[in-house]
């Protein structure tokens, strides 16, 4: 099951750059939540805190609070990279493992966990999390064939696969399908709809279509001025920000007339 996440007075700094101002978002869990505004705004920056990869930029930092079904990512005893774990992460650009076959690609990061598996619970993982990344049946007869001789739009559903072969709670994804072509756009959009049903997904998009096709609810974010730190101006269901948004900002934004 995924689990919710809740964002309190959350400050993003890089040095002393202030990036991102006083965000306080609650995500719940089992839906697609996406982040859009222009660019600038921090809704990457704003993703990568919520599994402290934001913290693997020298300098960067946070105040405030992250809670993943009520525990504090950010607390003291926490450690960033079982957080990671938790937490998945999908890229931009499909990145699998250059010199890795497929199969090895799937269990890259069960290895990274330094997890002992057999080789019939290696091949059941595989085939697991090949179908639920929508992929078996494309890829079931070259698993041992390398990852990059993929298509983009299978490389991309090889990430999905390898991001939850790890079993993660909650799967974060920066612009997925930018890089993608339209058919492997839809077949990606139509498999986040069904990831839901296991997991909690936040994903950033520069594309509205795409936030109103694939998300339960929309963050908007903006920037007050050039040089200004970005905010939260408003989240509510996709469809309530798309046809009836409160803040005027949103509005002109979603109504194309900036950004
Ligand atoms: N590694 C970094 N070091 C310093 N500043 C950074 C770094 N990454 C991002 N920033 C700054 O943080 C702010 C938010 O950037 P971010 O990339 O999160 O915005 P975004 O809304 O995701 O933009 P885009 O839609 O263009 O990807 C910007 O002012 C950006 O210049």
């Amino acid at each position: 099951m995924g689990q919710r996440i809740d964002v309190n007075h959350l400050n993003v700094y890089y040095g002393d750059f202030l990036a991102v101002e006083d965000v306080n978002i609650h995500i719940q869990a089992n839906k697609v939540t996406a982040f859009i505004g222009p660019s600038g705004c921090g809704k990457s920056t704003v993703l990568r805190t919520l599994d402290r990869m934001h913290e693997i930029t020298p300098g960067a930092h946070v105040t405030g609070e992250v809670l993943l079904e009520g525990r504090n990512l950010y607390g003291d005893d926490v450690d960033p990279v079982a957080v990671r774990r938790d937490v998945g992460m999908v890229f931009q650009r499909p990145n699998p493992f250059p010199t890795m076959s497929i199969r090895e690609n799937v269990l890259a990061g069960v290895r990274l966990n330094n997890k002992k598996i057999s080789k019939s619970d290696a091949d059941d993982l595989v085939e697991w999390a090949l179908r639920g990344a929508n992929l078996w049946n494309e890829v079931k007869d070259r698993l041992d064939k390398p990852g990059i001789g993929l298509s983009g739009g299978q490389q991309q559903r090889l990430c999905i696969a390898r991001a939850v072969a790890v079993h993660p709670q909650v799967l974060l994804m920066d612009e997925p399908c930018s890089a993608l072509d339209p058919i492997s756009t839809l077949a990606v959009e139509d498999l986040i709809n069904e990831l839901k049903r296991d997991y909690t997904i936040v994903i950033v998009t520069h594309n509205m279509q795409q936030a109103a096709r694939v998300s339960d609810y929309t963050a908007f974010f903006n920037l007050k001025e050039i040089g200004k730190p970005g905010h939260l101006v408003e989240m509510d269901e996709t469809k309530v920000i798309f046809e009836n948004p409160k803040d005027t900002e949103t509005e002109r934004y979603i109504s194309g007339r900036f950004g």
